[in-house]
């Protein structure tokens, strides 16, 4: 298992981290046998797993639900767990609770939060023992008030960025998840603190990348980020799930191979008759 020392030296050592979402058992199972770094249970699961059209939905609940399941398939990868929407940000005692609830039940590494408002609940979490992931750029949970749009393009945005990322490590937090922001102003702020910096459409400047697994694998999909690299095919599940029902209409399926037989049929007539 990772530690966050080890995520350190990583960056000191210029060698790029990596982390990929995954949202249950098999997924997460898939993703440490692939050896990926990191693993975050992120919010996007009520996109990805759960059928909502945006982040705002998932709860505490549903983040507890899936992080435990991923911690059972991932043992030995350094697992990030988010905090949903309205878990954090309300009152400090509120949001100390909440971390505390998903930190402990999921058995999660860290947790992650949106939001460069976050810097004293980060600095608490750290006094208690939790290591928090700042989430800032683009923050999906308040796509009602931001949209998806690219973040941080004028020169006060930027400065802003910048300055908010060196009060978060100043803060305590672990690392820094970048969302959707220009390239060169990610790689200065890579190399402007001492955290790793982890970018999701940030550019190849950060200390390392996230992508969500139904996007990796290309699960069926409406509209796609740029951001977005598709290596596999997962949309063929379909195929598969098409055949196994027209075999079954068809009598193909099951065949001898699948099929257990001990002749009992005989014994039981000849008794009978
Ligand atoms: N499947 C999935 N992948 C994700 O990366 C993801 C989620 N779900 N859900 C939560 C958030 C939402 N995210 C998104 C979704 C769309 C764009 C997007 O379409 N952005 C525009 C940029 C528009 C502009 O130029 O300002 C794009 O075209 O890439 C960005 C981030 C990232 N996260
Ligand atoms: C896109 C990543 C950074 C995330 O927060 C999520 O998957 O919820
Ligand atoms: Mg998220």
């Amino acid at each position: 298992m990772r530690t966050t020392q080890d995520l350190y030296k990583m960056k000191q050592n210029g060698e790029k981290i990596t982390m990929l979402t995954a949202y249950d058992y098999p997924s997460a199972r898939q993703v440490e046998k692939a050896g990926i770094d990191t693993i975050l249970v992120g919010d996007s699961l009520g996109m990805t797993v759960l059928g909502y059209d945006t982040t705002v939905q998932v709860t505490l609940d549903d983040m507890i639900h899936h992080g435990r399941a991923v911690r059972r398939g991932a043992p030995n990868t350094f697992v990030i767990v988010d905090m949903p929407i309205g878990s954090v940000g309300i009152s400090m005692e509120q949001d100390l609770n909440n971390a505390l609830t998903l930190y402990q039940t999921t058995n999660a590494n860290a947790i992650k939060a949106e939001g460069a408002h976050l810097t004293d609940f980060v600095a608490r979490c750290k006094q208690i023992g939790i290591p928090v992931v700042a989430h800032l750029g683009l923050t999906p949970q308040s796509v009602g008030v931001m949209g998806y749009s690219v973040q941080a393009k004028t020169k006060d945005a930027a400065t802003q960025l910048i300055e908010d990322c060196k009060a978060m490590e100043a803060a305590g937090a672990i690392m820094i998840v970048l969302e959707v922001i220009p390239s060169d102003l990610a790689e200065t702020i890579s190399q402007s603190v001492n955290i790793p910096i982890i970018g999701i459409g940030a550019g190849n400047g950060t200390d390392g990348q996230v992508l969500v697994y139904h996007d990796v694998l290309q699960y069926e999909q409406e509209h796609r980020a740029k951001f977005v690299k598709v290596y596999g095919d997962f949309s063929r599940g379909v195929d598969a799930i098409q055949q196994f029902n027209e075999e079954v209409k068809s009598g193909v399926f099951p065949s001898e191979e699948y099929t257990y037989k001990a002749k009992i049929m005989d014994e039981l007539n000849k008794g009978e008759v």
